[in-house]
């Protein structure tokens, strides 16, 4: 069966689903037609794919309940043997869990789409970054996925595929590596490769996370957020995603890289620790994770006379229910109960003109040679 997808010069890009046996169903003839019908030429394009952790495609039960169980099931991301945690998942957390964090989505979605922040704004860095680069080069092709949920990272390699991408740059947006992220996404998209017949060449983004302009771009953004508000915090948090403190134990390299975002951002800033300190957010279950502990360290600097703070989460390439429920609100009526008066959660990167310059030089850089 061919596939066809048209272009304003009349070119057409065919692609011919393989349906031959075993080996998968991807795309397995890429060529461009012209509108005579008789050229045909290879389409030689080079797609990009930005991928973010994930999103549910509702808040209601059953749309939790499926993001909840993907996301929980695969064993990057948990690592308890699968005859511990498998009557976990599917007994208490998957009865419990979807009401609640349904609950917590529901303060923060997007109900004009009808999507959560991190797809809007994971949809929007795509559509940007594909507006520059087509200009750098029109052979680039950019879209964007979710390792969780929809769009699934499949279903967009196909695409990419089909409209004729011989090359390709996975691009997880995750500044600093973990095996619960960076590892997991490209699992992800070597298991989709797996499947086709006729595989374009891949790439993977390193993490960028002492990147200059990544650090440049931190700078910029908190600078520029921090003269917005109407108070100069006495200190400011640098909040990362937790993982359990098994993983780093077990050689993921996510803290150290965590640390040294920060080491490099407070030389650009000219900021000492006892100005930007690093904390960790997000637990989640029984185990012991990365300390200091974001909720802990704000309750305990406003119990100690700290009256104005903000926090920033540079490990966040997108504002998501992380940032904008657990810390600008669970966090922030933390720091008010125990006696804290002014308290900002300043924005991620997201799609500004800072973090597309970060994403834009990161995928230049890894393109290089191919154009
Ligand atoms: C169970 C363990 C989890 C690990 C390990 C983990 C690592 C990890 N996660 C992110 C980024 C995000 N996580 C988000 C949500 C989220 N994370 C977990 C659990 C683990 N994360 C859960 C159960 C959830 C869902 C929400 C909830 O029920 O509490 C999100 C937000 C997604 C959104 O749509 O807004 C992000 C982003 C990183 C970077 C990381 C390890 C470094
Ligand atoms: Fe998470
Ligand atoms: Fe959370």
């Amino acid at each position: 069966m061919f596939r066809s997808l048209e272009f304003g010069n009349g070119a057409k890009i065919v692609a011919q689903d393989q349906g031959n046996g075993s080996n998968g169903s991807g795309p397995s003839r890429r060529a461009i037609r012209f509108p005579d019908g008789h050229e045909e030429i290879a389409a030689g394009r080079i797609g990009v794919l930005l991928v973010n952790l994930g999103t549910p495609d509702g808040t209601d039960y059953w749309s939790m309940r499926r993001y909840l169980k993907e996301f929980l099931s695969d064993r990057r991301v948990v690592e308890a043997p699968r005859l511990i945690w498998w009557p976990v998942l599917n007994g208490i957390i998957l009865s419990t869990r979807p009401q609640k964090s349904g609950a917590l989505y529901d303060k923060v979605w997007n109900t004009e789409r009808n999507e959560s922040p991190l797809r809007t704004i994971t949809r929007s860095q795509g559509e940007k970054l594909g507006a520059d680069l087509a200009r750098t080069d029109p052979r680039i092709i950019v879209d964007w996925a979710m390792r969780y949920g929809n769009p699934s990272i499949a279903e967009k390699l196909d695409a990419l595929t089909a409209a004729g991408a011989e090359r390709l740059l996975i691009v997880p947006l995750y500044p600093q590596y973990s095996a619960a992220t960076t590892a997991t996404v490209n699992d992800k998209a070597f298991e989709a490769l797996s499947q086709m017949r006729w595989q374009p060449a891949v790439r993977t983004a390193p993490p960028y996370h002492d990147d200059p302009a990544y650090i440049e771009a931190l700078a910029a953004s908190t600078k520029k957020h921090l003269a917005a508000l109407d108070f100069e915090p006495d200190i400011v948090l640098a909040s990362f995603h937790g993982i359990p403190k098994s993983y780093f134990e077990k050689g993921d390299p996510y803290h150290c890289q965590c640390q040294k975002t920060v080491r490099l951002l407070r030389e650009v800033l000219g900021w000492g620790p006892e100005k930007l300190m690093v904390t960790f957010q997000s637990r989640f279950g029984r185990e012991e994770w990365l300390k200091p502990y974001t909720d802990e360290t704000v309750a305990r600097l406003a119990r100690e006379g700290v009256r104005k703070m903000a926090v920033i989460m540079p490990g966040f390439a997108a504002d998501c229910l992380e940032t904008l429920e657990e810390i600008a609100g669970e966090n922030a009526e933390i720091f008010e109960e125990n006696g804290g008066e002014h308290f900002a959660a300043l924005p991620c990167l997201n799609d500004s003109e800072e973090g597309m310059a970060v994403i834009k030089a990161v995928v230049l850089r890894e393109l290089s040679g191919w154009i």
